[in-house]
């Protein structure tokens, strides 16, 4: 089975990012490519990394009227990510659109809350909610969509699990270790993360800025 594990590739720089992946290949089950990679490099550059030959998980985050985002989905034309991401708070015309739209083969995913939040950005937003209930709301609302999936931290993973079993669920703010959290907020280690009813695992800096991340990548395998 292909590892769980993958690797956010967050570098404007092509030719970094052809290189972290090549090392970290044979560790890792995939490459997410986010809004800074796909800034600098755009549509050839997605194409360029999926030459590698791992699946593509393009994590745009589209959030903006439903038409809006079909038309952005249908402009990435043959790209064909495996993985796609929308912001569920978008709305359900808008994911039942970005769904639609998306190609047959690309898993659609839902962001529900940001693994960088906490119920106190919540409350800034004017949400009274708690990181939990708004995840599961959030996590109804993907499901009632007809997307496939959801990202969610992996405090939320199992009880969002618990009422979509067959759900795709990805979960960011992964961390090895108890050490630096940077962003993140909503932290889990790999582990926890897989045994509370991930699907897959995004993990970032920890391999990409270690000295050395094959060794980083082959670390954190070797934990799941
Ligand atoms: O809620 C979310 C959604 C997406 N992300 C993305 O995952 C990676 C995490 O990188 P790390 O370096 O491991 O922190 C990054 O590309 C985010 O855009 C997320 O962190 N949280």
């Amino acid at each position: 089975m292909s590892s769980p594990v993958f690797v956010a590739l967050d570098t404007p720089d092509l030719d970094r990012a052809k290189a972290i992946a090549s090392r970290v290949k044979a560790h890792v089950g995939g490459i997410k490519l986010g809004l800074e990679f796909f800034m600098a490099n755009g549509r050839h550059g997605v194409h360029d990394m999926a030459a590698i030959g791992l699946p593509v998980f393009l994590d745009l985050k589209l959030h903006d009227i439903p038409n809006t985002v079909a038309k952005a989905i249908q402009a990435l034309g043959s790209l064909e990510p495996a993985i796609l991401t929308v912001h569920a708070a978008g709305g359900r015309a808008m994911l039942e659109d970005a769904k639609a739209a998306a190609p047959a083969g690309t898993k659609v995913v839902a962001v529900t809350m940001l693994t960088s939040l906490d119920g106190e950005d919540l409350h800034s937003i004017g949400l009274s909610r708690d990181p939990h209930e708004q995840v599961m709301r959030l996590t109804e609302l993907a499901r009632a969509s007809g997307v496939d999936g959801i990202v969610c931290s992996g405090a939320e993973v199992k009880a969002a699990r618990a009422v979509w079993k067959d759900g795709f669920f990805v979960v960011p703010g992964v961390r090895p270790t108890d050490g630096h959290h940077g962003d993140q907020k909503r932290v889990v280690t790999p582990r926890q993360a897989l045994d509370s009813g991930a699907s897959i695992l995004v993990i970032g800096r920890p391999i990409t800025q270690a000295a050395n991340p094959d060794e980083a990548a082959r670390a954190i395998e070797a934990t799941l």
